[in-house]
């Protein structure tokens, strides 16, 4: 069953650009430019793009906080701007710039306001909590003006207070951003554990690909409002011909004429030769011949060069 699905959906803004030294002159961009996106039930899907790509615009537009200009959007069936409110108590929403907490309230305070305000029965609450506290590692801090947390403690009731009334889509707007490693392992284990269970779909912006590659199956990628990919990352790597890449070190320096099919010396360094490889045996069978191999690597390809070299072609 589809929870999210959108057709041509298009949010334009009206900016003032110069014209000359004083005047002003009023111009359309298109932040999002015709999206088709169809997301099913369970799925937890990567939302990427460059700087201005226009991915918070489309979640503000799919959780209903700016109207759009143009095209269909269903959310769980509902229309998010005109069915606003109960679009929002089927959703949970967070964004890493911006909070839904009470400043100057305890964390655990503004947990029992949530409950109120979306009318979460006493033991459904206290049971998602309870969840939340002991994966997330609240206990610590559930006493603490939220305004005295750091990043990385807000991020975690974030997290948990976009849980609490058990939504069936999680949108998260760069949940990770700014937080040390630690955090960042918690946020994403958590996530990962809740996906596992495939009851809550997932759509996330990030610019940490690690994100990315612990947590989603699919990515959805988009550059100047278009969708420019859409599908596994191993598809991603796939149409870029992304090749795995042998590191070998060599106890005398070297230097080697291999010429074989699909195979690339990207870097010869004294002792260390790098190779770009469609098929890692016949290169491996060759540099045991050249000389003494000390070390012998591979590497898997990288999601950032892939992911790159996208936004560069796009
Ligand atoms: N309220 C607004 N008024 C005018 N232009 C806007 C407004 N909001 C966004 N834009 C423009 O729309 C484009 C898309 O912005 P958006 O914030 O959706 O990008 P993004 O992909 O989320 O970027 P980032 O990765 O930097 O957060 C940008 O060119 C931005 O300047």
């Amino acid at each position: 069953m589809k929870v999210i699905e959108a057709r041509g959906l298009r949010k334009e803004f009206v900016v003032r650009v110069k014209a000359g030294a004083i005047r002003r002159q009023k111009r359309v961009v298109a932040a999002v430019d015709g999206v088709d996106l169809a997301i099913e039930r369970g799925e937890m899907v990567g939302y990427l793009g460059p700087n201005g790509a226009g991915k918070s615009t489309t979640l503000k537009m799919l959780t209903g906080v700016l109207m759009p200009s143009g095209g269909d959007v269903r959310v769980c069936g509902f229309t998010p701007v005109p069915q606003r409110v109960k679009l929002a108590r089927r959703i949970g929403v967070v964004f890493g710039q911006r909070s839904q907490l009470w400043w100057d309230l305890p964390l655990g305070d503004s947990f029992d306001l949530l409950r109120h305000i979306y009318r979460v029965p006493a033991a459904e609450h206290a049971l998602r909590l309870d969840r939340c506290r002991d994966l997330l590692d609240l206990d610590a801090f559930m006493q603490t003006p939220v305004r005295q947390l750091s990043l990385g403690q807000r991020m975690r009731g974030e997290l948990t207070a976009a849980l609490l009334h058990g939504p069936e889509i999680l949108f998260l707007d760069e949940p990770t951003i700014g937080l040390d490693v630690v955090s960042k392992q918690a946020v994403r284990g958590f996530l990962a554990e809740l996906g596992e269970k495939g009851d809550t779909t997932m759509i996330l912006t990030t610019h940490d690909l690690a994100d990315i590659e612990r947590l989603c199956q699919r990515i959805v990628v988009i550059d100047h409002g278009r969708v420019v990919h859409d599908g596994t990352i191993q598809a991603l790597h796939d149409r870029y011909r992304s090749r795995r890449r042998v590191i070998a070190d060599f106890d005398e320096p070297i230097q080697t004429d291999i010429r074989l099919p699909g195979v690339e010396l990207e870097s010869s360094t004294g002792t260390r030769l790098i190779f770009a490889v469609d098929e890692v045996g016949p290169l491996i069978s060759q540099l045991t011949q050249i000389g003494s191999l000390r070390d012998l690597s591979i590497a898997e390809p990288e999601i950032e060069d892939v992911i790159s070299r996208l936004y560069l072609s796009s």
